[in-house]
């Protein structure tokens, strides 16, 4: 009977502090506000005789990278189905339910997902870490899970299974 098994990091350097606001409805969003949100990201795949999935200081060095990327900007939804925005000069302007909200372009991120919540992050994160490179081609890889928190014990996650 074969097995699996699974790597997990979520070491404590495995975070990115970010300013943000969760887009409820068309006409309901949070006001800006930050977490220091958290990443674990657990690989699974099928014993070996050897003992050794793969390093998994690959797995820290990829999440610590993407994570810096992240880390310190204000966080906007470039494919919120709500929030519209513009560039203008050196500012976002951001239209949501016949408000405009104003940002410095140097102080944000936009990122390719629908809202700025703990689900879509971890989403966001996995599509990266399957699209950057070749690890999991590379390796007999048969799921990987990105997890996101937003504070203590509450987290969103997104999966890849081989075959799904
Ligand atoms: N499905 C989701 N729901 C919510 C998300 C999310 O990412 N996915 N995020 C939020 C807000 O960002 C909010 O800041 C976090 O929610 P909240 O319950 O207020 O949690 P706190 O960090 O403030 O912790 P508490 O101590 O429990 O208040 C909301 N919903």
């Amino acid at each position: 009977m074969s097995s699996l098994t699974t790597i997990e990091v979520n070491k404590e350097d495995m975070k990115f502090s970010a300013a943000h606001f969760t887009i409820f409805s068309g006409t309901e969003r949070e006001r800006l506000h930050g977490h220091n949100f958290r990443v674990s990201m657990s690989i699974s795949s099928p014993a070996n005789r050897n003992g050794l999935a793969f390093s998994y200081k690959i797995l820290k060095d990829k999440i610590r990278a993407l994570c810096d990327e992240l880390d310190e900007y204000t966080l906007l939804p470039a494919k919120s189905p709500y929030l519209a925005i513009v560039e203008q000069g050196s500012q976002y302007q951001a239209s949501f339910n016949g408000e405009t909200l104003v940002f410095l372009k140097s102080d944000c991120k936009l990122l390719p997902i629908p809202n700025t919540t703990v689900e879509a992050f971890a989403d966001y994160l996995l599509q990266r870490f399957l699209h950057d490179d070749d690890f999991v081609s590379r390796h007999d890889i048969a799921q990987v899970e990105m997890k996101v928190s937003s504070g203590p014990g509450q987290w969103g996650s997104c999966i890849w299974r081989e075959g799904i």
